[in-house]
């Protein structure tokens, strides 16, 4: 399998710069006018699958909003994944999964197996336990071009107290997590499968994330109050690099799967202007 960074770089050129995020809340269940059930989301999830993926490069499923209706939404969730995937579009699942490294092993055969069930093309992952922690995860995405996004500076406010706090050499938290993925991606060519999540309603940090070379999952624009135009003033160096993801702000023009392509084709305007000539 090529690897993710070559499979992303190509979608993202061919699509367009952003991340959609298919977050069905119960809210936007009853925005649809759908029932908050299993066949309500069955069908938000079809509708955005019909809708979109055709045009988008990469969705992030939210594992949550799945969960929430048992197996049978693990289902559901399974059939959106196959169906987006035989569409041409990636798909990263938003699992944020963060255990012992025996553990991890078992996240990796679930996600990023291509025999499971629910194999996608990246996973995002929590460094709680320590970035080395993560290491089956890491290797099973590297044995089979797949990606995985690790948590470094969220878009929530909470998140500072951990990620700000200094470690013994001075550096923050966040930016020991930032340099322990710039270096599994060093030489990797056009870009390595290794990304971070980092918020874009942060703000200006003083983080250096140039020499990260793999993506960086930009969450918080819209419904957190991000905005494209402060992607530049967060990751600085790093602008090239950032995948821009909605979840709710395009969600919440549907069910017309013409509100749903217009919101699509706004966001990818803003982000390629803001990008400057998009991702690359
Ligand atoms: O990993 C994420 O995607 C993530 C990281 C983060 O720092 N903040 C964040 O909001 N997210 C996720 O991104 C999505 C944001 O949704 P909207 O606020 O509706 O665009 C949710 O699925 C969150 O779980």
């Amino acid at each position: 399998m090529e690897s993710f960074g070559a499979r992303l770089r190509r979608a993202t050129m061919e699509r367009g710069p952003v991340c959609v995020g298919i977050d069905p809340h119960a809210a936007l269940l009853r925005q649809w006018g759908l029932p908050d059930d299993v066949e309500g989301l069955a069908s938000f999830g079809q509708t955005v699958v019909d809708a979109l993926a055709d045009r988008v490069a990469i969705f992030k499923p939210q594992s949550a909003f799945f969960e929430r209706f048992g197996s049978q939404g693990l289902a559901v969730l399974e059939s959106i994944i196959r169906q987006l995937r035989n569409a041409g579009a990636l798909v990263l699942l938003d699992a944020k999964r963060g255990d012992v490294g025996s553990t991890m092993g078992a996240y990796a055969s679930a996600y990023l197996e291509p025999s499971s069930p629910m194999y996608v093309d990246a996973v995002t992952a929590s460094p709680f336990l320590g970035v080395g922690a993560l290491g089956p995860m890491f290797d099973t995405a590297r044995r089979n071009g797949g990606g995985v996004f690790v948590l470094a500076l969220t878009s929530n406010p909470e998140g500072r107290t951990v990620q700000h706090a200094k470690v013994a050499d001075g550096r923050t938290v966040a930016q020991t997590v930032i340099d322990e993925i710039s270096q599994l991606n060093r030489g990797a060519e056009p870009l390595g499968g290794f990304g971070l999540v980092v918020g874009a309603t942060i703000g200006a940090t003083g983080h250096d994330l140039s020499q990260v070379n793999g993506p960086l999952l930009a969450p918080g624009l819209g419904a957190q109050g991000g905005a494209a135009e402060d992607l530049r003033a967060v990751f600085g160096k790093g602008l090239s690099l950032v995948l821009p993801s909605y979840s709710r702000d395009v969600l919440a023009q549907g069910p017309a799967v013409s509100g749903l392509r217009d919101a699509v084709a706004r966001v990818q305007a803003e982000c390629r202007h803001a990008l400057g000539v998009g991702f690359e």
